[in-house]
């Protein structure tokens, strides 16, 4: 039987060195397979709108829909910790709606944690969210939110400067009483030199091997999700020929027939 996990086993699991597997999830049936698979923590992400609801980025998205998920994947009573991404707009405003949100994918959502995007500039949302007690996930380098002053989803910190901007970003947000932070798209080196002076475990998608912990959006693992392949993911499986199969299939027994059969008709 696994234990439920919480903030003190990613302290005690960069500590020992234990690497830190992460998944995006975003419904019920998901997070049972996942969770039976022992996955540390499930991120709830914003990418849902992108890989779910097809847009192409993930600014449409909004907290009713990220409650919805959260809700979803919390019904699987995970022993994974959950945390639940703020969505554009959600936390950039004030203070006191960065907190109501932040309380909304707590209380209304289930999460244990959210995560929001941004360093040394969002310090103060992640001090007020820490605040009242939830914990938070930030998110620094490539920020998908900040797609169009990137101008496109660009690998950050290739620079020096530009580089030892996202180095005082960490330390910021560290600081600020994050208890974790996804490094994503940046120089593997980088990542390392954050990863070793940080006493908060880093979790890197596209910031190489260095990290405390990985990681990717199931859909892309998966592969279910073709609008975008960044060289960072790996396809673990290849999904869509299966789903393909099975419709085909059903379809074809439709039409021919054969299905359904006596055993799934009621007399
Ligand atoms: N399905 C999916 N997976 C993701 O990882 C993801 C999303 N959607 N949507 C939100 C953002 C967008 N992401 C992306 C999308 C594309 C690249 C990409 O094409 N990167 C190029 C490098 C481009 C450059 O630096 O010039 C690459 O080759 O990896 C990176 C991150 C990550 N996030
Ligand atoms: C990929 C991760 C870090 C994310 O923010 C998301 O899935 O929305
Ligand atoms: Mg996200």
């Amino acid at each position: 039987m696994q234990k439920q996990k919480t903030v003190l086993d990613f302290q005690k699991m960069k500590a020992a060195g234990e690497r830190i597997g992460v998944l995006t999830c975003y419904d019920y049936p998901t997070a049972l397979i996942m969770d039976g698979c022992g996955i540390d923590m499930i991120l709830v992400g914003d990418s849902v709108g992108v890989v779910v609801a097809g847009y192409d980025n993930t600014l449409p998205v909004t907290m009713d829909e990220m409650i919805y998920h959260t809700r979803a994947v919390m019904r699987a009573r995970p022993k994974a910790f959950v945390v639940a991404d703020l969505p554009y707009l959600s936390y950039q405003i004030d203070l006191a709606s960065a907190r109501l949100n932040a309380g909304r994918l707590v209380k209304d959502g289930g999460a244990a944690a959210v995560k929001l995007e941004g360093g040394a500039h969002v310090a103060d949302t992640i001090s007020a969210i820490c605040d009242m007690d939830i914990p938070v996930m930030a998110h620094i380098g490539l920020t998908p939110q900040s797609l169009h002053r990137m101008g496109g989803f660009k690998v950050q910190g290739k620079g020096e400067e530009q580089a030892d901007r996202i180095f005082q970003d960490a330390l910021a947000v560290e600081k600020a009483g994050a208890f974790s932070v996804v490094l994503e798209g940046i120089p593997m080196k980088l990542a390392q030199r954050i990863s070793a002076e940080l006493s908060i475990p880093t979790i890197g998608i596209g910031a190489g091997p260095h990290c405390d912990g990985q990681v990717l959006v199931l859909h892309d693992i998966l592969g279910l999700c073709s609008k975008y392949s960044p060289k960072f993911v790996k396809r673990y499986a290849d999904l869509g020929p299966v789903i393909s199969e099975a419709v085909a299939s059903y379809i074809a027994e439709v039409k021919a027939g054969t299905f359904p059969e006596e055993k799934h008709s009621f007399s």
